[in-house]
């Protein structure tokens, strides 16, 4: 069995709702930190702080946890990483930790930040290591949060977190560089990972997971087909591998099915009626394993 540490705080909702549409709902009371999973293949389930879990999933307190990749590099804990989930606290993609600077201010690059300049960040050991690579000696400033307010009277630049980027357009800052893109990470133990029935355990959860984040955006198409239009509107199919064709029981038709991006629907189903497709029903789909 295996014991996985879930993300509080940005990180949770979207966590919680991935494992959930998974089928590995986390069940807990508002307020309890110690949940359940009903999966044989889990033991115990803990809610923590993401800025801790690859620590503890590294010392073995844990097989599997939920991380950013922010925090797996600002701890230095040696974990594997299973599988990248792609989500941040608004939703699917990636987040940035970045320098930066008042609006005003000439910088066009982390390199000309000058010498001696006070550096406020959650993240002192990327900061460090960030600058002295640049060869620039900085003051690095630990903050506990609001580490946009502090420029510029108590800071001269900032490394933070930024997604949608609005804290940073309202405090009158521009991003000058950026030291690392995020994104939520499924983190395992070293030891857990080369056992082997731990291992099957693990990637059996890394599926179920990764089946939804896949299925993201995507729906299934199904049609009928004249005999004599099926080149054309195959033609116009994009789908997994090759869309899925079948006869239609002494009709002159074709069934044809395949899995498309949701995005581009609304420019694709005219298309396919024009080119003779008949019978177009859309399906949403909760999960794709490959
Ligand atoms: N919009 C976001 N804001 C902050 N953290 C985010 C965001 N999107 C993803 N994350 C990730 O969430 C983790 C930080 O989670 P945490 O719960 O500390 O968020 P927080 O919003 O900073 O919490 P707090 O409100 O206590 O400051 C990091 O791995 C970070 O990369
Ligand atoms: O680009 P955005 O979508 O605006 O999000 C980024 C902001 O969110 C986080 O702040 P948080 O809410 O954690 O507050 P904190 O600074 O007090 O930790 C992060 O530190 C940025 O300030
Ligand atoms: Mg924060």
């Amino acid at each position: 069995m295996i014991n996985i540490a879930i993300p509080k705080g940005s990180l949770q909702n979207q966590t919680l709702q991935l494992f959930a549409q998974a089928g590995l709902e986390i069940k807990r009371t508002e307020r309890e930190y110690n949940a359940r999973i009903d999966d044989p293949r889990v033991g115990k389930v803990k809610i923590l702080r993401p800025q801790e879990i690859p620590t503890y999933v590294a010392k073995g307190y844990f097989d599997l946890g939920i991380s950013g990749t922010d925090w797996v590099v600002e701890s230095g804990a040696v974990v594997v990483t299973v599988a990248e989930l792609d989500y941040g606290k608004q939703g699917p993609g990636k987040v940035k930790v970045v320098v930066a600077v008042p609006e005003a201010q000439r910088a066009a690059s982390a390199k000309d930040i000058l010498p001696g300049s006070r550096i406020s960040t959650e993240y002192p050991n990327l900061t460090r290591k960030f600058f002295a690579d640049l060869g620039i000696p900085v003051e690095v400033e630990n903050s506990f949060g609001a580490t946009e307010a502090k420029v510029p009277e108590l800071a001269d630049a900032v490394v933070d977190l930024t997604e949608t980027g609005s804290t940073l357009v309202k405090n009158g800052l521009k991003i000058v560089d950026v030291i690392l893109e995020s994104t939520s990470e499924l983190i395992a133990n070293k030891n857990s990972w080369a056992d082997p029935e731990k291992r099957e355990e693990i990637e059996a959860i890394e599926t179920m997971l990764f089946a939804v984040t896949r299925a993201r955006g995507k729906v299934l198409i199904a049609l009928n087909v004249p005999e004599d239009r099926i080149e054309e509107v195959i033609a116009l199919l994009p789908s997994m591998k090759r869309p899925t064709v079948s006869k239609l029981y002494n009709s002159g038709f074709y069934a044809v099915q395949s899995v498309v991006d949701r995005s581009g629907i609304n420019l694709l189903i005219p298309l396919l009626k024009k080119a003779g497709a008949e019978d177009i029903i859309e399906v949403a789909i909760s999960k794709i394993v490959p």
